[in-house]
């Protein structure tokens, strides 16, 4: 079996991912699985660790996460530049993203039942989204990426004491709507200079625009409910020309995918993007706060390895479209 390295941030969930760890780790000592395995000590760490994990040779190694979707954005931007690493993930943060779009289970003890199957099976290769910013540096994310109104709630989310507590009473996710609503009324919306595969849209009254690799955004919204991670493309949608009061029913109606039905949600799919705006906007990357527009986007087609259950699920979504495409 191929070397298992796993990268743990303690504190993601206010901390409760040690708890899960441990759970973790007790099955693999019972089950005699050899393993390593590393503790994030501050922001940016897990980067640094998978980078060494993944440049000490070039054996075949899989790198789990055992966080939340920063802990796997940060893994993923350790390891992008290699091509031996698999990569995997235990839900241990207060979004989790990652584990709804690709199937992992929510159980810690479960997720490492299907991942240690997973690991003797043949890994999927999906795409990821590369972003470069005005100063060139570069992010790549693996779920989504959003400008706007969104990026300026994980902006708040990310620096605020409110989530330790709601963490603490077992209600992280409720953060979101507490900014949510703090933010609402004082929010200006821009204009936003869209361009897609070359194809411009120039989007007046944008609250926000997100680029998804997979259908799941911000702890359990289905913000691109069509999105595929293994198709080439990453779906792009964006919430403009709408009143305060609608977007609070278009944040409700996104849990359950039906936003894309309102006129003011406008839904893409594309290889480049580029968002321009006419103030700059605040930017995240799987829900890490990255900076500021203007940026460019290219999608990295089937660039990265990772054990996902969601594999048989696409191919027949493919085959369908596919099927429909030749009709
Ligand atoms: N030891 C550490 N101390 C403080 N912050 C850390 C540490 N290790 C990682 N981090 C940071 O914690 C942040 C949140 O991580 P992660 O997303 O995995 O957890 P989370 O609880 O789900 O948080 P969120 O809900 O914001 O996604 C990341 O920005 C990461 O860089």
């Amino acid at each position: 079996m191929k070397q298992i390295y796993f990268i743990i941030n303690p504190k993601a969930r206010n901390g409760y991912c040690l708890k899960i760890w441990k759970k973790v780790e007790t099955k693999l000592i019972d089950n005699k699985i050899p393993y390593i395995a590393f503790f994030t000590e501050y922001h940016g760490h897990a980067i640094k660790l998978a980078a060494q994990i993944a440049s000490r040779n070039h054996e075949q190694k899989v790198i789990i996460a055992v966080g939340g979707d920063g802990t796997m954005h940060e893994v993923l931007n350790g390891i992008v530049e290699y091509n031996h690493i698999t990569l995997g993930f235990v839900p241990g943060g207060s979004g989790n993203d990652f584990s709804r779009g690709f199937q992992i289970p929510a159980d810690p003890e479960e997720a490492l039942k299907v991942i240690l199957r997973l690991i003797r099976e043949e890994a999927a290769i999906i795409d990821i989204g590369k972003i470069t910013m005005k100063d060139d540096s570069q992010a790549y994310f693996i779920n989504n990426m959003g400008a706007g109104f969104d990026a300026l709630i994980s902006y708040e989310v990310n620096h605020s004491k409110v989530k330790a507590w709601l963490n603490k009473l077992s209600l992280g996710r409720l953060v979101y709507v507490y900014f949510l609503l703090k933010k609402l009324f004082s929010y200006k919306c821009s204009t936003i200079d869209l361009s897609i595969d070359g194809r411009r849209h120039i989007l007046e009254q944008t609250w926000f625009v997100t680029v998804s690799n997979q259908p799941y955004y911000g702890g359990g919204m289905m913000i691109a409910p069509d999105a595929l991670p293994d198709d080439g493309l990453l779906d792009i949608t964006v919430v403009h020309r709408l009143s305060k009061l609608k977007l609070l029913l278009v944040f409700i109606s996104v849990f359950w995918g039906k936003h894309v039905q309102f006129k003011e949600v406008k839904t893409f799919k594309g290889r480049m993007i580029s968002i321009q705006s006419s103030s700059s906007l605040y930017v995240h990357a799987d829900g890490e706060d990255i900076g500021f527009t203007p940026l460019n986007i290219h999608v990295q087609t089937k660039t990265l390895k990772v054990l996902t259950r969601v594999r048989s699920v696409r191919e027949t979504v493919l085959k369908e479209r596919d099927t429909n495409e030749l009709q």
